[in-house]
């Protein structure tokens, strides 16, 4: 299991900016613009009870310019509030968007070329939670929160500065009696938030799994009489995420006990500046602004604690798409993991099992191939497809496959055959890099194929699975999910080629078919043609055909036989055999038993 990094269902939230950072860097400038001139925005604001005190103490000494002067004031920052905060809105929006954006391309880039054995360790469901959910709700956080989070913080910085620059004694008594409680309030929210948050999103994304598992396996469930015991499990999934949820709420009903904080600072404010303005310490105007000042103040602390708990949400979720991002980062290093890993393997193997030269000497028979079949001159290991020593295991120390050593020749035809569940299609992803082995190597050409260049790989190396999957559309879109760009002509030179083309004609639309959401219309068999015009479109060195379990009707099958057949030349072709009419017509038969060959049975002559 080197080369998978498994995924935490909570995350750990330590150091999220710091991760975020580099994905943020290329729109730092923008950022940095909105930023500013939201905090503009919020000192204009900020700036008003200033002068609505100054305009009290005019009125008292009934200075009218004066008054007329701090109105038009008023007004003016009233304004230019509005209007920057427009402004910072819609820059912060755009920039915030092209962060979320990139992070969007980088999750569909990234999963696309994660290691095939990276997507089956997970639940579809949670990685699909975090690749569309989680980003959509930090999208939604920097479109709505984030301005109002940016703007409170400058509130409450520049409300501070108003308020201590007014009266310090004031101030003081402010601080002595809002801090302490306010400060308590948000270690507990924060607290509370930091337990259940992170629960309560794991849950959600198990809900997720369920259900997307349960639409997925939705004829089976039926055909099984299975849909009552999974509606429980998914009853059981809700209520957890129920529960979690309640949780979740009741982390955030603490905000309330700010209310109760604030109204206890109002009333010393008040009896305090009352007694101080009385006294001739302060003015009237100064007691207005302070008053006016610390209510800015209150509600700023009070609806920053409100974002900071969407906050902490939405860092749960980022915190789970930045591990999706590690974990599926560098293919380099993954790969360098690998062929140490495999270096090491492929020494064991040689010491204990099959070295890498008997199998070429005494196991396969390549020269045998080489010598007859191809080319006339003997083909050493360095030519053709190789596994040498190759161990793999789905869950660590449950080994399916041990040690695999076999060598099939440029221009081979062989067969993999074995019982269920003896390892044939878990060799072949490994024969064509899908996955990468425990220990020992796949050798194509002589080059360890995870040295090689991955897009070059897939059109070097193509697997035809049991089950080829279809995306809605018509058949011509499946047939377009081939290397290259290819066209109508391209699809009709390859049917053509493989003898298809009457099978095309046959259907309703040739190749506008529409073949349904999942391609219900194809059988098994017929999938598997559409997989052989994908190949023969890409011409592979060595193309791996996992024949369909399914029942394949006589027309089917002898179309695949004919295809496969006119595919064959001047490529190496393996066929995971399952019907015995395939079996006996294979030159050379490798059979499987508990993830080991068990026997070869030499090339026909
Ligand atoms: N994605 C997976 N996760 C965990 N275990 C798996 C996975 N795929 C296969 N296995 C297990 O690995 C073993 C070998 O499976 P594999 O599909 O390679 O066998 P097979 O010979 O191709 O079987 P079949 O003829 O039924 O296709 C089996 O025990 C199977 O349960």
């Amino acid at each position: 299991m080197a080369d998978v990094r498994l995924l935490a269902e909570e995350p750990d939230q330590r150091h999220v900016l710091r991760r975020a950072w580099p994905h943020l860097r290329r729109h730092r400038a923008a950022m940095g613009a909105a930023v500013t001139v939201n905090l503009l925005a919020t000192l204009a604001l900020t700036l008003v009870p200033v002068v609505i005190g100054r305009a009290v103490d005019e009125l008292l000494d009934n200075d009218r310019t004066g008054l007329l002067t701090s109105a038009a004031v008023v007004f003016g920052l009233v304004i230019a509030r509005t209007l920057l905060l427009r402004w910072s809105e819609l820059l912060l929006v755009r920039a915030g968007e092209k962060v979320v954006h990139d992070l969007r391309d980088l999750v569909v880039e990234r999963l696309g070329g994660t290691p095939l054995r990276f997507l089956e360790a997970h639940r579809g469901g949670d990685l699909l939670q975090r690749a569309t959910v989680e980003i959509a709700e930090l999208a939604a956080f920097v479109r709505g929160q984030l301005p109002d989070l940016i703007s409170l913080a400058g509130y409450v910085v520049f409300s501070t500065i108003v308020l201590l620059t007014s009266s310090w004694q004031l101030f003081t008594l402010l601080l002595v009696v809002f801090a302490p409680p306010m400060w308590l309030l948000t270690r507990i929210v924060r607290r509370a938030a930091e337990r259940s948050y992170p629960a309560e999103a794991a849950a959600r994304a198990t809900l997720t799994s369920t259900f997307s598992e349960s639409l997925q396996a939705r004829e089976q469930l039926q055909i099984d009489g299975a849909t009552g015991t999974w509606l429980s499990r998914l009853g059981g999934d809700a209520g957890h995420y129920y529960r979690k949820a309640r949780s979740a709420q009741g982390a955030a009903t603490w905000i309330d006990g700010t209310w109760i904080v604030q109204g206890i600072a109002s009333a010393a404010l008040l009896i305090a500046g009352g007694i101080m303005a009385a006294n001739g310490m302060i003015s009237v105007g100064v007691v207005v602004t302070f008053m006016l000042a610390s209510r800015d103040l209150f509600s700023s602390v009070d609806d920053l604690t409100l974002v900071v708990g969407d906050l902490l949400e939405t860092r749960v979720g980022l915190a789970r798409l930045l591990d999706l991002l590690d974990a599926t980062a560098a293919p380099a290093a993954v790969s360098a993991a690998n062929v140490s890993g495999t270096n090491v393997g492929a020494a064991n193997v040689s010491g204990t099992n099959v070295s890498a030269a008997n199998v070429s000497r005494t196991n396969v028979g390549p020269t045998n191939v080489s010598g007859t079949n191809v080319s006339g001159t003997n083909v050493s290991e360095a030519n053709g497809l190789a596994a040498e020593g190759v161990t793999y295991s789905y869950r660590a120390g449950e080994h399916v496959l041990h040690g695999i050593s076999v060598h099939f020749g440029p221009g081979e035809h062989a067969g993999i055959v074995g019982e269920t569940g003896s390892g044939k299609t878990t060799l072949a992803k490994l024969l064509c890099g899908l996955y990468l082995p425990d220990s020992g190597t796949v050798r194509l050409g002589g080059a360890d194929l995870s040295a090689l260049d991955a897009a070059d790989l897939r059109k070097r190396l193509v697997l035809i699975p049991q089950q080829v999957h279809m995306i809605a559309g018509s058949l011509a879109d499946n047939l377009a999910l081939t290397p290259g760009r290819k066209t109508r002509a391209d699809f009709a030179n390859a049917a053509d080629a493989l003898g298809l083309t009457a099978w095309i004609d046959s259907l309703p639309d040739g190749f506008d078919t529409d073949l349904g959401r999942r391609g219900e219309r194809f059988s098994a068999g017929e999938r598997q043609l559409v997989g052989l015009v994908r190949a023969a479109m890409t011409d592979p060195e060595v193309l791996i055909l996992d024949e369909a379990t399914a029942d394949l009707d006589p027309g089917t099958a002898h179309r695949i036989e004919e295809a496969l057949a006119r595919l064959r030349a001047g490529r190496t072709v393996l066929v995971i055999a399952h019907r015995p009419a395939t079996i006996d017509r294979l030159p050379r038969v490798i059979r499987l038993h508990a993830g080991r060959i068990t026997t070869e049975e030499p090339p026909c002559p």
